[in-house]
């Protein structure tokens, strides 16, 4: 399909540039990217450290503001909406997983799931809650509150609090990072159900070759510019891309 309309994405950046500092400490987190993601594709962001990879997943979902540039989402310019509006807008719009997971510490696992389903106004499906919980590897913690819970058991409750509203877009910052090898399959198995199945679209960074593999396509960053992309590539040709520089 040829895309042309920033509208056939659900996620659109239009030359995002964004510098943190001023003077001699600035530094150009993202140069003038430009890209876009289909309806219900599931990409992978690499590239080295400090290469802009969480920057870029920052900006598009709102939680960060480019200094140039626009991000589109859900057919509406992000970076010129209120502080109201953009909340409103990820609210019904985009879940994240990011490394700080944002639990509220006095709900347990259950509660924290539930949390942005209730917060819009829905009713959240018990069975689903379960099943996501035990799909995370959670069965029987339900009840635990975060500080009772290991820094890989909470990012598994922000994954299962992403997934349940399925958010037209969800962005997930090294979603296996702190897992072991079964759990992470399995999480990385709800992204790819999330764009199979559910028309979602998922935009995930990771610095591990075979997670990439889940995805549609990859895309390689460097100092802040997209450098490369590839469709639906082998562990051994995303190693190959990335040589030495993880
Ligand atoms: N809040 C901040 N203040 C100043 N500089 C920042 C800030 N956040 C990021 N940077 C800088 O911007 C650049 C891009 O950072 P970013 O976190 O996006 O990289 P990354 O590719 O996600 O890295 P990693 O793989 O190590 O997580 C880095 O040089 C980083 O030091």
């Amino acid at each position: 399909m040829i895309m042309n309309d920033p509208d056939d994405y659900a996620v659109h950046l239009q030359d995002v540039s964004r510098t943190y500092g001023k003077g001699p400490t600035e530094v150009a987190a993202l140069r003038h990217v430009t890209v876009g993601f289909p309806r219900g594709s599931f990409t992978a962001v690499m590239g080295p450290s400090g290469s802009g990879k969480s920057t870029l997943l920052q900006c598009a979902s709102g939680l960060d503001r480019p200094q140039t540039g626009s991000v589109r989402i859900a057919g509406r310019d992000i970076t010129r909406l209120r502080e109201k509006e953009l909340a409103e807008l990820r609210r019904d719009h985009v879940g994240v997983v990011f490394q700080s997971f944002n639990l509220v510490p006095s709900l347990t696992a259950a509660q924290n799931t539930v949390l942005p389903t209730r917060l819009a106004r829905r009713r959240p499906d018990p069975a689903r809650v379960r099943d996501l919980l035990q799909r995370v590897g959670l069965a029987g913690r339900e009840r635990h509150r975060p500080a009772q819970l290991s820094g890989g058991q909470q990012q598994r409750v922000a994954i299962a609090r992403a997934l349940l509203s399925r958010p037209e877009v969800l962005f997930a910052d090294e979603p296996t990072g702190a897992l072991d090898r079964g759990t992470g399959h399995e999480v990385l198995a709800l992204l790819r159900e999330a764009a199979d199945t559910y028309g979602q679209t998922v935009v995930m960074v990771t610095h591990d070759p075979e997670a990439a593999t889940y995805a549609d396509g990859v895309l390689f960053l460097t100092d802040g510019r997209i450098v490369d992309s590839l469709r639906r590539p082998s562990v051994d040709q995303i190693a190959a891309r990335l040589g030495g520089s993880r």
